[in-house]
């Protein structure tokens, strides 16, 4: 293979900016490294792991810069190969002429994941370890960043192999009788492989039930501000936002658009919207603005519809609660400090009273939302759970396969499960990397950053 090489920090003005190189010429570089005193280090005596500091030498034989670097020796290393890093002092320019020296030496540079893809296929990390690199780099919040190194530690491929261990037991039970095709199932035999694949298809529900409820620690929470003009909507997202983002004013009908903010409610990034109020009075503009906010609540993970307390609840209100009734919605009810007795029935609706001009209740309100998503978090915890697209696509293949094998139990036909059950392995492998195609490979690789 060939050596290569690639900044693994931005190549931008910084403190300083990381080379690594990485193949059997790796170690060439050392023509370039002079030690201080203007010794040279020769190649035999390299200490592995140890920190140097040097100059590195222009082509023309002039100091470029004064760096620290390190050597790796196969295969104890990143990627399982040789490997230098040099670290220079964070001028791009200088990095770039580095590079060049570099690549006289017949070292290409790195596409983006190809350290890791190496660390791959030299065996260092199975592909569900290698693609956990990925999202541990790409994690919003702490639990993601747990997730993700959990992943990295292994405990996803485990719980991959005790599947295909299950489906291996199930295999060598049909496999026996497909030799033999005048015996039935034993009753035995039956009740075994309905009870391992129904506990094996449980299993693999929950990893899929996984990515849809942990979607948020991925990409943030979309969290959209409903309610009637006037309410208080922006007063809402200013003060979530503790920053005067939106337009506040008196006059219903300030809001004018959607706009929309990040902000971290208990380490989670949320994207708020705030709406144009909705009025239910049938005029065509505002009608097409309800279509707008419709879709946006549709979006949303979570609606917050606002309701003024200083006014009775209306026609317009109800309209509106009804637009989100099967929504994951919170209903607040705003200018507490206004607060008049609000009537009976329309206070039952309203599940937390703030302020948003006074911020109060905003602790209790980012509780609710937090619990919104999180409900179920401690049984999900100990568990694992997926956080890649191409994990759940091959799960559920995974799962569509044994629904069909459970119903061919029935009817005994076991060369037809006998071809699922080789399918299914299949699928297994595909998880980990122990069978991949080259397309499989560009598809993860292509997505990391440069010098990952
Ligand atoms: N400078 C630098 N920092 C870095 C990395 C790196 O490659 N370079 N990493 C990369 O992204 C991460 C650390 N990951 C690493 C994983 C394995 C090995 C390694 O040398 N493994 C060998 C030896 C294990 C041992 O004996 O300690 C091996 O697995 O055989 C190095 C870094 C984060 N920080
Ligand atoms: N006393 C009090 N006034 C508030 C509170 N929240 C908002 N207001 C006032 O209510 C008025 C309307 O607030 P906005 O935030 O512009 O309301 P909105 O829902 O965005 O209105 P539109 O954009 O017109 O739909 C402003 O005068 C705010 O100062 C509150 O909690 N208490
Ligand atoms: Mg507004």
């Amino acid at each position: 293979m060939e050596t290569i090489v690639a900044p693994i920090t931005p190549l931008v003005t910084s403190a300083v900016i990381i080379l690594r190189v990485s193949g059997e010429k790796a170690f060439d570089c050392v023509d370039n490294l002079i030690l201080p005193g203007g010794r040279h280090l020769e190649r035999g005596n390299i200490k592995f792991r140890h920190v140097y500091t040097g100059s590195f030498i222009d082509s023309d034989g002039s100091v470029l810069d004064e760096v620290v670097f390190y050597f790796f020796k196969s295969p104890a290393s990143y990627t399982g190969e040789n490997v230098l890093e040099i670290s220079f002092h964070g001028n791009p320019q200088i990095v770039r002429k580095a590079l060049s020296v570099i690549y006289e030496k017949g070292i290409r540079a790195a596409e983006p994941g190809e350290f890791t893809k190496r660390a791959f296929l030299n065996g260092k990390l199975d592909l569900t370890q290698a693609e956990s690199v990925a999202s541990l780099i790409e994690s919003k919040t702490d639990k993601g960043i747990y997730y993700s190194f959990r992943q990295l530690k292994g405990s996803l491929s485990k719980k991959v192999i005790d599947i295909k261990n299950s489906l291996v037991d199930i295999s060598s039970v049909i496999e026996a009788y497909v030799d033999f095709p005048e015996d039935d199932l034993s009753d035995h035999d039956v009740d075994f492989v309905t009870q391992k694949l129904s506990d094996v298809l449980d299993d693999i529900s929950k990893l899929i039930e996984s990515y849809k409820k942990h979607r948020y620690q991925r990409e943030g929470l979309k969290i959209v501000i409903v309610g009637k003009p006037n309410v208080g909507k922006s007063s809402l997202l200013n003060s979530l936002l503790e920053e005067e983002r939106a337009i506040v004013s008196e006059i219903p009908g300030t809001t004018r658009d959607f706009i929309e903010e990040v902000i971290s409610i208990k380490g989670i990034p949320v994207r708020l919207m705030d709406t144009a109020g909705l009025r239910g009075d049938g005029d065509v503009i505002e009608s097409r603005g309800i279509e707008k906010a419709r879709d946006k609540i549709e979006d949303a993970d979570i609606v917050l519809v606002v309701i003024d307390l200083s006014n009775e609840i209306d026609a317009e209100d109800r309209k509106i609660l009804e637009m989100t009734e099967n929504k994951n919605r919170i209903v607040l009810g705003n200018k507490d400090d206004l607060a008049n007795d609000v009537s009976g029935s329309a206070k039952s609706l309203i599940e937390l009273s703030v302020s948003a001009k006074y911020r109060t209740n905003f602790k209790l309100l980012e509780d609710m939302i937090y619990s919104r998503v999180c409900s179920d978090d401690s049984e999900l915890y100990a568990g694992e759970i997926i956080t890649t697209e191409r994990h759940v696509a091959l799960l559920k293949n995974l799962y569509d396969i044994l629904i069909s094998v459970k119903d061919k139990i029935i009817s005994e036909h076991l060369d037809l499960i006998s071809i699922d059950m080789g399918m299914a392995l299949d699928i297994v492998s595909e998880f980990t990397g122990e069978k991949y195609t080259e397309e499989i490979l560009d598809n993860i690789f292509e997505k990391f950053c440069l010098g990952k």
